[in-house]
């Protein structure tokens, strides 16, 4: 066993298993507390939410709580492997949310039957929470749950891999074009995958500016065309009117590739077909589409990103979830909704640009960062990250009216 397998199974397993837990945030050690929290007292604020619903918000820990939601359909770049082995996954978003946004959250892992039934399940728990972040859903199934979701449920629901990895990924396209020297109107991407992710990461795009018609879309059949005719309603929106067949074709003097797709879908030698100065985010996790140690061997002028926390450039959606969760249940949004994504994608691009805090320095163990090459994004540990898009989030749930409550008071005074 390598000696990192070893540390991750250690960290998972010690000293108590998993990486979650609850605690209370009420003194519950007296007769008195008893009595307060339990029975008789904890009949009070029944009575009260049972006479204005929206008391639930006053009285409980629902406005703070969000669930992560998954069918253990597309675990990772790992595939379908059950509820049971995405917990692990699920544990972890659970464990940032409360890392870097102070949200509770929980873990919920659906056996079901039929999209029907995963989508009957969520519905009927949704009320609990102030938030739902469905994960690692597979496509084209993921589409109608989130959509079905949306319409049923009273609370923000979001599938994290879709719409939070297309803000993250158009946050560091947009500044990796912008120190490329090229123009997100005029680039021509090849998006390798035409699930989840890959499908929200282009609409994102093109409403960032991107042309459809510049974008090649593949998935294991190869470049997504017109004359295909296997193709779901979702890849059908990126079918294009050419003769490229194979991720060659579609590479060859290409500015952009984005992989989300699998591991070492890539090979290094493709690189050589791209243009001048490209920008590749190979995203798929854990392992990426192309080792950036191969695709640096490769040529020297690109900017390369993975979803990796081990390599520079990471590109993953926990620079969204947790933020854009605590931006839209502050002002108690009903939905999250393109307003806040794209003002998401701006506030989280901002950030890189600006001087980086010592701590961000020693917590990602490096001596310097800069808006470059190396540098396209912010670090996860970034505290700047909360204030700055929660708050860009909020303010568009206000603006674009959607939020059912008015801006907290530490929002204004920030
Ligand atoms: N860095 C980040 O923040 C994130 C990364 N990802 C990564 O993106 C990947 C896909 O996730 P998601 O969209 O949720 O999954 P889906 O199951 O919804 O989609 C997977 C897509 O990838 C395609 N695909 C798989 N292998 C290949 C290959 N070798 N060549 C071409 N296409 C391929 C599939 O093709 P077909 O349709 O033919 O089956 C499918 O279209 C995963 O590796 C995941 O880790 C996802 C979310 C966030
Ligand atoms: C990061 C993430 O959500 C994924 O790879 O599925
Ligand atoms: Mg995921």
């Amino acid at each position: 066993m390598s000696d990192f397998r070893k540390a991750a199974l250690d960290y998972h397993a010690k000293p108590t298993p998993g990486k979650i837990g609850i605690q209370i945030t009420k003194p519950a050690e007296t007769v008195k507390d008893l009595a307060l929290a339990y029975s008789p007292g904890v009949a009070e604020p029944v009575r009260e939410i049972a006479e204005d619903i929206d008391n639930v918000y006053k009285y409980t820990g629902k406005g703070n709580l969000v669930a992560v939601i998954t069918n253990g359909t597309a675990i990772l770049g790992l595939g379908n492997l059950g509820p049971m082995a995405s917990k692990p996954v699920m544990e972890g978003k659970a464990l940032l949310f409360k890392r870097f946004a102070n949200l509770d959250s929980i873990d919920i892992e659906v056996t079901h039957r039929t999209t029907e039934d995963f989508i009957n399940t969520v519905a009927n728990i949704a009320d609990t929470f102030g938030g739902i972040n469905l994960e690692d859903i597979k496509s084209p199934e993921c589409f109608e749950i989130e959509k079905e979701l949306i319409k049923r449920c009273n609370i923000p629901v979001f599938h994290d891999d879709q719409h939070g990895t297309a803000i993250v990924t158009a946050a560091g396209l947009l500044n990796a074009l912008e120190i490329q020297g090229k123009d997100i109107r005029k680039v021509t991407i090849v998006c390798m995958g035409a699930g989840a992710a890959a499908i929200a990461c282009m609409e994102l795009l093109i409403k960032c500016g991107a042309k459809r018609e510049y974008i090649y879309m593949l998935d294991t059949k190869g470049v997504i065309h017109t004359r295909r005719e296997d193709l779901n309603k979702y890849k059908t929106l990126f079918a294009n009117n050419t003769d490229k067949r194979t991720l060659e074709d579609a590479l060859d003097g290409a500015d952009v590739f984005i992989g989300v797709s699998g591991p070492d879908a890539l090979p290094p030698k493709a690189l050589k077909l791209m243009a001048a100065n490209p920008v590749i985010f190979a995203c798929s996790n854990p392992d990426p589409e192309i080792k950036p140690e191969l695709a640096h061997a490769e040529r020297t002028d690109l900017i390369m990103a993975t979803g990796r926390s081990d390599y520079p450039n990471q590109v993953n959606n926990v620079l969204c979830f947790p933020f854009i969760f605590r931006g839209a249940l502050d002002v108690r949004a009903s939905v999250i909704n393109d307003e806040m994504k794209i003002a998401a994608v701006h506030a989280i691009r901002a950030i890189a640009k600006e001087p980086v805090p010592a701590e961000v320095l020693q917590a990602a163990q490096v001596a310097k960062l800069e808006f470059g090459a190396e540098y396209i994004i912010p670090k996860p540990m970034d505290p700047r990250l909360l204030p700055r898009v929660a708050k860009a989030v909020a303010d568009a749930a206000v603006a674009s009216g959607v939020a059912r409550i008015p801006m907290p008071k530490h929002y204004m005074e920030s």
